[in-house]
């Protein structure tokens, strides 16, 4: 559809693109990245026709660009440029219609019925028909927008060129706006050739991305090439994570701002750990980086509030979630800001135990039963469905982890418990076998990200050599503990 060669250019002599090279196919959504006056726009110029270039050739549809006429090329290609904010005293009708300029012939170039039906189907599509008698400047910045895509979309182009289009518009418009693009590209092979400053709309949107720097191309590729720490760091000179988009496959960015780690070091002890009514809850004064099996807000995420609720053995109910919800929200805790658990042991059970070690610290929380107990490799001839919690066992860490170091947490306090019943001779009273948890257990750790890095936590990382000597001991006293209880 458009092949861009080599090409240089820039205003009066100056050069401020240079030797750029991409192909884009129809019904491609092709973004441009460049961190400000690397040459987005002056590239976006070029594309359009509206700015001469010196050196190099774009082609459309397998023509120079620059061998269209305006009118022809206005035919093809629609430009919405970044809003300015200057007053226009046109009407959003008026305004729409200018998009079907290039289709008009004739000395008096009177609108026929097809550019009116035209004009009405984008003001509906982009939602600006209810106020086509309004004036532009009587519109906010995002109405005035989506009335400029209207124009636009009116030389029903076969290219349309976007220029920071998601100015001005608030959160609900953008992915409003994009989706529509995106829609247009899909259905009707709109190719889009759009500039833009957010980096993770443009991974959601794109198909593919030209990353400039200093008017010179540092790469083209998909979202997951082009998009990493590396080269958003190397272009725009800034320090950025990257992270996962918790329901698609595209890369995301996180800036990390540099006052964030001012607060005072905090210690994550028994201190926070209390007994309230039949809940045991740990409330840090900070929120802890927390990966979970847990009934409410299970995964991984911030949390400040740690509760484990006693619950009868019999505990039953339609949405356990929903209802542990409820619980939370009347006990006086934000359920959005808890990790709750449930448990048939009491928790006046449970087993703490706080271990310091070379520039960091661990603080665990067992609570433990056995009277569900499943030797995991039978699994297959157990029944399911949704009991209590009997092994719940939580791991504060105060020191900083690594994604591994949480996942090898959960590993060594796993091996650790099995061991445990091991060692306790614990049987599955289904199978007659050693067993090797509960059908119910849930785990937890947690961490302030603050103090001594710690990038693993298997059996004989420095990490893990805490973790699996504490969990053990924790647990097998919490087993001791409620079977005692069981025997009187
Ligand atoms: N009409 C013009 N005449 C002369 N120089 C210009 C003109 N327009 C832009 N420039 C210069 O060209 C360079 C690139 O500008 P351009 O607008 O293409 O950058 P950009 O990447 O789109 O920036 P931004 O992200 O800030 O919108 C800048 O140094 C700018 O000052």
């Amino acid at each position: 559809m458009l092949a861009v060669k080599k090409v240089t250019g820039g205003y009066k002599g100056r050069n401020i693109v240079k030797d750029i090279n991409f192909n884009v196919q129809a019904g491609e959504f092709f973004g441009i990245l460049g961190p400000n006056g690397s040459g987005k726009t002056t590239l976006l110029k070029m594309i359009s026709g509206a700015l001469p270039i010196s050196k190099g050739s774009i082609h459309l549809l397998g023509k120079d660009i620059f061998s269209y006429s305006a009118k022809e090329r206005a035919r093809l290609v629609a430009v919405l440029p970044q809003l300015t904010g200057d007053g226009f005293s046109y009407s959003v009708q008026e305004t729409v219609l200018l998009g079907r300029y290039a289709h008009q012939s004739g000395l008096f170039q009177m609108m026929s019925q097809e550019d009116e039906a035209i004009v009405k189907e984008v003001m509906i599509q982009t939602g600006v028909f209810k106020f086509k008698q309004k004036s532009l400047h009587e519109l906010s910045g995002g109405e005035q927008q989506r009335v400029f895509l209207a124009q636009a979309l009116a030389q029903r182009p076969k290219v349309l060129l976007l220029d920071e289009p998601t100015n001005h518009l608030d959160l609900a418009y953008q992915k409003e706006l994009l989706d529509f693009i995106k829609k247009m590209t899909i259905e009707n092979k709109l190719t889009v050739i759009s500039v833009f400053h957010d980096i993770n709309l443009t991974s959601l949107y794109c198909d593919r991305i030209l990353l400039i720097e200093n008017g010179r191309m540092e790469m083209t590729g998909s979202p997951s090439e082009v998009i990493t720490e590396e080269h958003i760091q190397h272009v725009y000179q800034t320090i950025v994570k990257e992270h996962f988009h918790p329901t698609i496959p595209k890369p995301q960015l996180a800036l990390i701002p540099n006052q964030m780690n001012a607060e005072a070091d905090i210690m994550i002890n028994d201190m926070y750990l209390k007994q309230k009514g039949d809940c045991l809850v740990l409330e840090s004064p900070i929120r802890l980086k927390t990966m979970s099996s847990a009934v409410m807000n299970p995964g991984v995420g911030w949390f400040q509030t740690f509760v484990n609720r006693h619950v009868s053995k019999n505990y039953s109910c339609e949405n356990h979630h929903e209802e542990m919800a409820a619980f939370l929200t009347s006990e006086g805790f934000l359920p959005e800001n808890t990790v709750g658990m449930m448990t048939a042991v009491m928790i006046e059970d449970a087993v703490s135990e706080f271990v310091m070690d070379d520039g960091f610290s661990l603080f665990i929380v067992v609570t433990a039963g056995v009277g569900n107990a499943v030797d995991v490799s039978k699994g297959d001839v157990h029944s399911s469905g949704f009991l209590p919690g009997t092994i719940n066992t939580w791991v504060f860490i105060n020191g900083e982890l690594s994604d591994e170091a949480y996942i090898q947490a959960i590993a060594t306090a796993t091996e650790a418990k099995v061991k445990v019943l091991h060692d306790l001779k614990i049987e599955d009273p289904l199978t007659g076998t050693i067993a090797t948890g509960t059908s119910t257990d849930s785990i937890l750790i947690a961490a302030t990200q603050k103090g001594k890095r710690l990038q693993y936590a298997g059996s004989v990382a420095p990490l893990g050599k805490v973790i699996g000597p504490a969990v053990y001991r924790c647990i097998k006293k919490a087993i001791e503990k409620t079977r005692e209880r069981t025997v009187k």
